[in-house]
């Protein structure tokens, strides 16, 4: 299927008529077939214009944008009305891809119906296509809940930024027998559970691959090595759109963000010393116009 180059710019938040996503067959026939997947991250609308537009198959609105978009100190305070908004402003700029949102920390976990209730909102106010949530005590049994009220779910296992602190920071997990068996407890609880894909992120690459033996869905890595059905990165990260959080795991194809400081420190050059704006950047009044007023306003 090839992917329109223009975004759709849709004229409601629950995305266009018209839309025909990546569907999740499509990402199980990847997975069978061998074909890598290729997720990343998006936030707002030109970030979405840029996945659509460079061809992935999946759009994450993760709840790193707390980080890399919201300038919060980790994930764990952005609300979901602020994940909302960043979720709408994707979908105003993605047509083919298919859009995840991320269910923030505090936003699933106290009931069934809290985390129904919950997705519903981005499937219905932001048009997302499935939900995320990242493995815990009850993630399973949430995820269950919401598969049976026909919302897809992503799970994610490993390192699992919400609860962090609990994991002792932002570390690789599964490095001892006991903690890889607890990944893959996570893991396979989360596709019993019904979940179309799950997320590793950040274990060892021998445990993902023996793992993988397992997973009957397609499981998309960060930090997983090579083995899983795909990857997925953080659109700032992969871009250098800011100095990031030192994850060893990702791979900058550009840096963003000290082109950017060299565009805009060259514009304040410019205007200080009056280089700009040129004639080129000014407009004009016809000059009998302009008699006129001059008479006028004097
Ligand atoms: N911009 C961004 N990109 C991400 O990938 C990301 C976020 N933000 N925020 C939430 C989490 C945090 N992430 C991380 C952060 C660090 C490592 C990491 O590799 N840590 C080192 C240890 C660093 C230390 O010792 O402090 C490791 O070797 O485990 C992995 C994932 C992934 N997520
Ligand atoms: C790194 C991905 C998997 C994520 O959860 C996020 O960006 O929030
Ligand atoms: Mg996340």
């Amino acid at each position: 299927m090839s992917a329109a180059p223009v975004p759709s710019n849709v004229p409601t938040s629950a995305g266009s008529i018209d839309r025909l996503p990546v569907s999740l067959p499509q990402l199980a026939e990847k997975k069978r077939l061998g074909e890598p997947i290729v997720m990343v991250t998006a936030y707002d609308y030109p970030s979405a214009v840029v996945a659509e537009q460079a061809g992935v198959d999946v759009v994450l609105v993760g709840d790193s944008g707390a980080m890399t978009v919201l300038g919060y100190p980790s994930t764990v305070p952005v609300s979901v009305d602020e994940m909302i908004m960043l979720a709408c402003a994707t979908r105003r700029g993605l047509r083919t891809p298919l859009l995840v949102a991320d269910l923030p920390f505090g936003s699933f976990e106290a009931s069934d119906q809290q985390a129904i209730e919950t997705a519903r909102r981005f499937i219905k106010e932001a048009g997302a296509d499935a939900v995320k949530l990242e493995a815990n005590g009850v993630a399973a049994e949430r995820a269950r809940a919401l598969v049976n009220a026909g919302i897809p779910v992503m799970g994610h296992v490993g390192l699992t930024p919400q609860t962090a602190t609990a994991l002792g920071g932002y570390r690789a997990q599964g490095r001892t027998a006991e903690r890889a068996l607890d990944v893959a407890r996570d893991a396979l609880a989360l596709q019993e559970a019904g979940c179309f894909s799950i997320v590793f992120e950040a274990i060892p690459s021998q445990v993902a691959s023996v793992l993988m033996e397992r997973m009957e869905v397609p499981i998309i890595g960060i930090g997983a090595g090579a083995a899983t059905d795909g990857q997925v990165l953080v659109f700032h990260d992969l871009l250098g759109i800011r100095e990031g959080v030192g994850a060893r795991f990702v791979k900058r194809y550009a840096d963003l963000h000290d082109e950017m400081v060299a565009g805009v420190r060259a514009y304040a050059e410019d205007v200080r010393t009056q280089r700009y704006p040129e004639a080129d950047h000014t407009y004009s009044i016809d000059p009998v116009e302009f008699e006129r007023f001059s008479a006028e306003v004097a």
